[in-house]
């Protein structure tokens, strides 16, 4: 059970790195890579041709401003692709957004809000729960876990009602 994260530069990790954690504590092993379809092609395009030989299942890709890797990515394989919109400094991540998620039809790439790399982690865990068993369980006792939350929430609520 495999899951890659690649990013477009290092300084994308801190918008990344809450996808690794989940990932983690779910007990996934990742693959963790820089990889820019900008400024180094031809790593990318192996990346992305290797993937699947490598026992990768599902690639969160991030990127921000023209953020054109996973698009790329997704061309480049039939792995399901997620894509994680980088907050941008100029543009607040707008642009990370829009690049990503439109892409033309025939190209599928599963984008997530700006900087939300928590749901690319468990977008990907959805994706493997289709075939692990131990991932769909584990998944259900993390939804208990945010019903018991909301629940919590609302007996506060009605303490202060
Ligand atoms: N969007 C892309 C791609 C790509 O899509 O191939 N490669 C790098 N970048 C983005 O450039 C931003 C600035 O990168 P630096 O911080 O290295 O200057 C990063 O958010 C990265 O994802």
């Amino acid at each position: 059970m495999k899951v890659a994260i690649i990013m477009g530069s290092i300084s994308d990790w801190e918008h990344l790195k809450d996808a690794y954690q989940v990932l983690k504590e779910f007990g996934v092993e990742c693959e963790v890579k820089v990889v820019s379809a900008h400024r180094t092609p031809e790593l990318m395009y192996e990346f992305a041709k290797t993937a699947k030989d490598r026992g990768i299942e599902v690639i969160i890709a991030g990127a921000g401003g023209s953020a054109h890797l996973p698009g790329m990515t997704a061309s480049l394989t039939t792995l399901p692709v997620i894509g994680v919109p980088v907050p941008s400094k100029h543009l607040s991540g707008i642009d990370s957004l829009y690049s990503i998620v439109q892409m033309p039809p025939g190209v599928p790439v599963a984008t997530v809000g700006i900087g939300n790399a928590t749901n690319a982690g468990l977008l990907a865990l959805r994706i493997l729960a289709l075939k692990y068993d131990v991932i769909a369980q584990k998944l259900q006792e993390y939804r208990n876990i945010l019903q018991e939350k909301v629940e919590k929430m609302n007996q506060e609520l009605n303490f202060k009602l």
